[in-house]
């Protein structure tokens, strides 16, 4: 048995960064770059009046000020702005030439019709300056950067319309065993819902990559052959859940080498997630995940994820916050790295969530994130600092 540490290194150690492809930027949500991306421009590309007023110079605004022309956003000025002069302008337009304030509607007293008169003594300059915030030239972004809404209005911005972006992974999901049925069927006494395969649907596309799904097979070499071997076909990696461990009926590990695989690793020291299958073909990938939920669910996070980033060339996928523990943690057997699942409470603090272990589905409904205990701690007491990583 491996340890986590020793796993991911194989893992990282195996990836293959998939081609590119070009993309509209009205495409690109959760897509991953692969190029730099450059401002064609200055940002603001003008001085722009940041407010609704009149722009004129701020030596004269003690003084009665005449008002020369109306600016509005998208024109530009006529005029310059001279001695107790002022030209009216809304937000967003550009600053006329000798003008280095704007003093806002609110605070002015029209005197005549053209007149007015500021009714401070001080004034914000109200100017959005030239390149303020982007220099032409710039680099907005780099490769390995994912878009979300927080990139999308630079992107817009820089004027790039086709983007280079990583090809979307695909993944083949597969669950297995007698016993699963699908979630709209009533299970017997002795069967179960499938769980897996919408968890890892979710986490798929979520992760930006193309989840394809294959449906339950039974704990069957005849039929887990021929599914797996069109499912490796069709796709970048496969993930099979259950039929992994030690049963007499756990057939994966053996059906993948059947169909030419070769197993990188069976078993890491974690808890959950031991019997974790990882196995690669040329340029296909395998993950044989334990069939309880909660292992499934941390597997794809902590190992599928990684890979899956090495495939897409994505720089940084989690979160980690440094936090102190609100309460006493203690389990019952340290031989392996245990991950346990954890809610962030008002004060900042993390606070473990009643967990029954890896088949307990429910845990992760109120969860913030998980928080790793190493191997040879048995408990973490109330106040120390622990590294949470996210799955908000
Ligand atoms: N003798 C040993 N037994 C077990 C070991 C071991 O080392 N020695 N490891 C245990 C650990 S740890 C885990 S985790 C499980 C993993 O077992 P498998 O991956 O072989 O999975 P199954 O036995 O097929 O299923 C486990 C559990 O999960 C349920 N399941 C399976 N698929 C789904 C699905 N798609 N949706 C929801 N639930 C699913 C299944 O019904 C079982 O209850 O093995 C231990 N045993
Ligand atoms: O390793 Mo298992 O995944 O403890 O539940």
């Amino acid at each position: 048995m491996i340890t986590y540490e020793e796993a991911l290194k194989i893992i990282k150690q195996n990836i293959i960064e998939l081609e590119t492809e070009e993309i509209e930027l009205t495409n690109s949500l959760n897509r991953v770059l692969r190029e730099d991306i450059f401002s064609d421009m200055n940002m603001p590309p003008f001085n722009k009046s940041a407010m609704d007023g009149f722009a004129c110079r701020r030596e004269d605004i003690g003084n009665e000020l005449e008002i020369i022309e109306s600016i509005q956003a998208g024109y530009k000025p006529q005029k310059i702005v001279g001695k107790n002069q002022c030209s009216k302008i809304m937000t967003g337009a550009e600053i006329p030439q000798g003008a280095n304030c704007v003093i806002i509607f609110e605070d002015v007293e029209y005197i005549s019709e053209n007149k007015i008169k500021y009714l401070k003594d001080k004034t914000s300059n109200n100017i959005c300056y030239t390149g303020e915030d982007v220099k032409k030239d710039e680099i907005l972004l780099t490769p390995g950067t994912r878009i979300t809404e927080k990139e999308i209005s630079s992107l817009a911005m820089s004027g790039k319309w086709n983007l280079l972006v990583s090809k979307k992974p695909k993944v083949g999901i597969i669950s297995t065993g007698d016993e699963i049925v699908e979630p709209f069927i009533k299970p017997n006494s002795s069967q179960i819902r499938n769980t897996n395969a919408y968890q890892l649907i979710f986490q798929v596309e979520k992760f930006g990559c193309i989840p394809n799904y294959y449906g339950i097979v039974k704990d069957k070499e005849e039929e887990i052959l021929p599914i797996i071997s069109k499912a490796k076909e069709e796709n970048d990696l496969l993930i099979l859940t259950g039929g992994v461990s030690m049963g007499e009926f756990d057939l994966i590990p053996n059906s993948l080498k059947k169909i030419g695989f070769k197993l990188l690793f069976e078993k890491v020291q974690q808890q959950p997630g031991k019997p974790t299958v990882f196995g690669r073909d040329e340029n296909k990938f395998v993950f044989g995940m334990p069939g309880n939920p909660v292992s499934s669910f941390f597997v794809f996070e902590f190992f599928a994820k990684e890979l899956l980033a090495g495939m897409l060339s994505l720089k940084k996928y989690y979160n980690e916050l440094n936090l102190e523990l609100a309460e006493d943690y203690k389990r019952k057997r340290s031989e392996r790295l245990g991950r346990i699942p954890i809610k962030i409470n008002e004060d900042g603090m993390i606070v473990p969530i009643e967990y029954h272990g890896s088949a307990h589905i429910n845990s992760l409904l109120n969860a913030d994130g998980i928080i790793s205990i190493p191997i040879g701690v048995i408990e973490l007491k109330k106040g120390t600092k622990v590294n949470v990583r996210s799955i908000w």
